[in-house]
This record gives structure tokens, sequence and C-alpha cells, in this order.
């Protein structure tokens, strides 16, 4: 009777057995010899540190994953080619089976593009698989593990509580007479319960959308209340309802027109803001600060205006404002000063002319007294007047040009304090928002922003990153090309920042040839994105200087700021990926650990 050949299972047994009996240590390399020797098969063919190291690296995430990583596992700890292979193919099986197909996702997609979530909305999910579509046009495969990611995502957020999330009226206007008289016997009743009926969402939409549109206060937003009450509790809306027909179609008619007052309200109050801005702009005259920021309001207007613009345009006006007001308090004194100093000049050029007129005066008479003089005693009386005279006429011009020196002195130092100040104004620009060198956001304007952003975030339970930027070799630049080229370096990168980053981020400098860019509604994928493209704009768009092409590159760290983080900490995070892209070479975006 022939033998039957040995199970790997009862090898391994065996082996362990031998190892025991032996009293030897059952370390790998003892089992394996011992394996080995059992089996019949070379210990030295068989790779096993190399297959060891893939069995180790195989991910477990999953639960069926972990089994198939074990079962490779003792596959290679068994040093039989057969069972390896087993393994493998068992784990390509198991992958080809659990991948879905290109329409198993979509319609995953799309289904969880309608799932009301906590923490995102539609609004969102739209953005984000708009963007991965953007990003990844080149290579299905990436586009396939991207559009996976972002389902998986989703998948793991926490659901919306639906009836919360609709908002009580609706709940209510779903569990409403009316719609009860719908539910046909068969319904299951919570199927009900979870869906709010059409009307329901009209109600919703008049008393939420369309009364705070209008003004809480309005006649239009009672009317739009009213009928809202009237869906709500009154009309089964599967039936033809004529009044409420009529009455629907008057609001919108009105709601046309209004819609139009406001139109033609808001374009009149753009024109009006626009008419001051280029007044203001007539009014300066050599002020480059705020010729500057007169500039950038005037661009705000060219661009689409949401509520940010509009934030951003009321802060540089506050801007511009007290800074106007400031410089008007200083030429208004240096004014004054310079009027008294004028006064007291025209007081002694009066005195003067009075003292040269009378002295004139004096000297046709002493001239005719010289003439009539009958003896020398006459004319030497005549002598000592006009000495007298000329004495006196001295005195006066002596004093005058000395009283005029010193009004000199006086305008000169006054007009050196008005520049001096000026200056310290522009330089230090603590008092504004704005660093005046590159016209983005200054540390002040930046910790502004950063609160705004970080609010308004929570509000939407949106994600924020911050992205820390400083630019490569910015010390050889200025070594090689001048302080000069240098600021101009820093202003082109802001430029190119303007343009390439979207509307919502915020760009500012913290200081020398560091820059912080708050990116709002983007997660750490987006907001590494997002400065990529900013690096590559700089390829695009190359700085000139005196004839030279400088590429200019930056290292930057990206951090989302987490629920229970405070601003400063991500930035810190932000800060040190910053340096590690440094270490790691330069010209990289690294996002924080
Ligand atoms: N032109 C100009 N230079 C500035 C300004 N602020 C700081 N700097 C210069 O920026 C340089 C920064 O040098 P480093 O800190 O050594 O940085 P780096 O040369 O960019 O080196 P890495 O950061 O390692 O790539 C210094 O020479 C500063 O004098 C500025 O407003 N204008």
């Amino acid at each position: 009777m022939s033998k039957l050949p040995l199970q790997p299972l009862d090898i391994a047994r065996e082996a362990l057995r031998q190892l025991a009996l032996k009293r030897v240590a059952p370390t790998p390399d003892n089992f394996r010899a011992a394996y080995a020797d059992i089996s019949g098969q070379p210990v030295g063919d068989f790779p096993f540190e190399t297959l060891t190291s893939i069995a180790d690296h195989l991910p477990r995430d999953t639960p069926e994953r972990e089994q198939l990583a074990a079962r490779f596992a003792r596959a290679v700890e068994s040093g039989n080619w057969d069972q390896v292979r087993e393994a493998l193919g068992a784990t390509f099986a198991a992958l080809s089976a659990t991948r879905p197909s290109w329409a198993e996702l979509l319609r995953e997609l799309m289904s969880l593009l309608d799932t009301p979530h906590q923490n995102l909305t539609r609004a969102r999910k739209l953005a984000a698989v708009d963007h991965v579509l953007a990003a990844n046009t080149a290579n299905p495969e990436t586009l396939f593990a991207r559009l996976s990611g972002l389902v998986q995502g989703w998948q793991r957020e926490p659901l919306a509580e639906r009836l919360n999330h609709w908002s009580d009226d609706a709940a209510d206007a779903a569990k409403t007479p009316a719609t009860e008289r719908r539910r046909s016997a068969e319904e299951p009743a919570d199927a009900v319960a979870e869906q709010p009926s059409f009307a329901a969402w009209l109600a919703l939409l008049l008393r939420r959308g369309v009364a705070p549109l209008v003004g809480e206060e309005t006649a239009l937003a009672q009317e739009a209340r009213a009928i809202a009450d009237t869906i709500e509790h009154d009309i089964d809306p599967h039936a033809a309802d004529e009044s409420l027909g009529v009455r629907l179609r008057a609001l919108e008619a009105k709601l046309e027109w209004a819609g139009e007052d406001q139109r033609a309200i808001r374009a009149s109050l753009l024109n009006l803001l626009r008419l001051i801005v280029d007044n203001i702009g007539e009014l300066v005259v050599d002020d480059l600060w705020l010729h500057g920021q007169v500039e950038a309001l005037g661009l705000l207007f060219e661009r689409p205006l949401d509520i940010r613009a509009l934030d951003e345009l009321e802060r540089r006006l506050r801007d511009v404002i007290d800074k106007q007001r400031h410089l008007k308090r200083q030429l208004t004194d240096a004014q004054e000063r310079l009027k008294s100093m004028l006064g007291g000049f025209v007081d002694r050029l009066v005195s003067l002319s009075e003292s040269t007129s009378h002295y004139h005066q004096t000297l046709s008479d002493c001239a005719v007294r010289i003439r009539g003089a009958g003896d020398v005693s006459e004319l030497s009386s005549v002598v000592e007047t006009l000495l007298d005279e000329t004495r006196a006429v001295q005195q006066t011009a002596q004093r005058s040009s000395a009283e005029i020196g010193a009004l000199r002195e006086q305008v000169e130092a006054a007009n050196s304090l008005i520049t001096r100040l000026q200056r310290e104004l522009d330089e230090t620009s603590e008092l504004v928002r704005y660093d005046p060198l590159t016209g983005v956001l200054n540390r002040k304007g930046l910790d502004e922003a950063i609160a705004r952003e970080i609010s308004r975030a929570r509000r939407h339970s949106a994600v924020l990153c911050v992205g820390v930027l400083d630019l490569d070799n910015f010390k050889q630049l200025n070594d090689t090309f001048g302080h000069r080229t240098g600021d101009e370096a820093l202003r082109h990168l802001a430029d190119v920042a303007r343009g390439s980053l979207r509307q919502q981020d915020v760009i500012g400098r913290l200081g020398g040839e560091e820059f912080l860019v708050l990116l709002p509604d983007a997660d750490v994928e987006q907001a590494a994105e997002i400065m990529t493209r900013l690096q590559r704009a700089l390829t695009k768009h190359i700085f000139l200087a005196d004839n030279s092409r400088i590429l200019i590159t930056f290292s930057a760290g990206i951090a989302c700021i987490g629920a229970e983080e405070t601003a400063a900490e991500a930035i810190d995070r932000a800060d040190k990926a910053m340096y590690a892209a440094k270490r790691a070479g330069k010209n990289r975006v690294l996002v924080a650990g």
C-alpha cells in the first residue's frame, strides 16, 4: 500500500514535534530547516526572506485582507511553492472579485451624492468630484482610484439625521393630514416618514428660502409664509387646487418684480461705490500705498461679487479711509504751521518796506536840506540825521534777514518731519492690513482673515487648510541681483499667486520671504494640489530681472486645522512640513503629519 504524501499542516506539526523532542528552540530558521527535512525540499532554494518581507507588507485593513495575508504568510513559512502559488491565486481572485466595475462605482457615487451627510453638503461633494475629474483626466486607473477613494471617504462620513437635516418644518409637513391621506394601505408607514412630500418641500422652500430672501418683515414674506401654512395644513397636494395656483402665480410675479428692483438697487449701489473709489483715486496725488489700495479696489469690482469679495472691499475701503484721515490731520497741521510762518514773513517784509520807504523819504528831505543848507552846522545836522536813519534801516534789515533765515529753517524742519512721518507710516504699515511691498495681507490682516475663516469653517462644518510657503535660495538671489530685484521677486510671487490661487484662498506675508496661504473648503490633498499648481504657474510666468530669466521656486508645508486645534498649532505643523520640504531638496510641497 502506497503511503499518502504528507499535508503541509502535518509536516508543520511534525516539524514542531521534532524540534520539541530535540529540545531545539522553535525559531523561524530552525522550524524551516525541520520542515524542509521532513518534506524533503531543500531549504536554500526558497527565498524566505524576500517572501516574508512581501507577506509583512500585505494590506490587512479589512478582515478579508487579513485572512489573505495570513494565508500567504503561512504558505511562505511552509517553504512550499505550491502553497505560495495557491495563496497568490486566492489573493488575486479575491481582488478582482472586490473591485467594483466603473458602472458600480458611478452608481454608488451618485447615490452618495444624494445621501444627506452630517458634515458634507451636496455642493461640497460635487466640488470634490469636479476637482478629481479635473485633476485626473489623463489616466483612467488613477481616476478610478481617486473616485473610489472619494466614495470610500463619503461612506465613512456620518449620515445626517434626515428629518432634522430637512428641518423641523419639513418633518412636520411630512406628517400633515394631507400626507396621511395619501398614504396607501400597502405603503409602509416609515417610508412616508422618511421621504417628505413635494408639498412639504414647497412649504419649506417658501418658508426658509423665499421669506428670508425678500426680508422677513415684508408683505411678500408674509404672503410666502401664509401660502406655506396653507400647503402644510389645508391642501391635498395631489388634488389640483385653483386658488393655491393663483396665489403662487401672483407671488411669483411679485417676486420677479422684487428681484428686478433688487438687481437695479444693487447695480446703482455698485456704481456709487465705484464713483467713490474713483474719486478717492483722483484725490490721492502722491501716496503710492493709497494708489495701490485704490487700484486693488478697482480690481475687486471686476470679479463676480460674493460675500468674501464684499468683505474684502469693505476692509480695503476702511483702510483707505483710516489712512486718509491720518494723512489729512498731518497735512492740516503742516498747513497751519506754514500759514503762521508765512504770516510772520509778510509782517517782516511790511515792516522792512515801511522802514525803507521812511528811509527814502528821509533821504529826499536830506537832499532838499543839503541843497538849501546855508552853513556847515546845518549840513552836519543833516549828516547826523542821515547816519541815524541809515543805522536804523540797517538794523531792521539785519533783524529781518535773521528772522527770515530762522523761518526758512523752521519750514525745512516741518517739511522733513512730514516726509519722515509719511515714510514711517508706509514702512511700519502695522496700522493697516496689507504688506506695502507685495500688496498681500500683512500679519495683522492675516490674523483677522484666520479668525474669520476659522469661524466660517466651523459654522459650515467645512475643512480649512493652511500652507506655509518659503522662497528657495532667496539670499542667493539677493546677493546675485541685488536687494531691489529681490523685492521685485517677492512682488512677482504675490502677483502669480493672486492669479493661480482660487478666489476664496487668502495669501499673506508672514515676513521676509515667507508667506501663509489659507485654503478654505480644501482637504490636504486638494490644498497640496493648489500649492503645486502655484509652483507650475511660477514656471510658466517666469520672473525677468535685468533681461535674465529667473526661476523662482518655493518649498511649502500643508496642514488642515483639526477640530480641536488652534490655527497657531496648525500653522506650526505646516511650518515644520515646510522645513522638511527644504531638507528633502526644496521646490516641493509636503503635507504635515
Ligand atoms: N530683497 C529682500 N530680501 C529680503 C526681504 N526680507 C528678507 N530678505 C532676505 O531674504 C534672505 C533669506 O535668507 P535665508 O533665510 O538664508 O533663506 P534662503 O536663502 O531662501 O534659503 P532657503 O530658505 O534655505 O532656501 C535674507 O538674505 C534676507 O536678507 C525683503 O523684504 N526684500
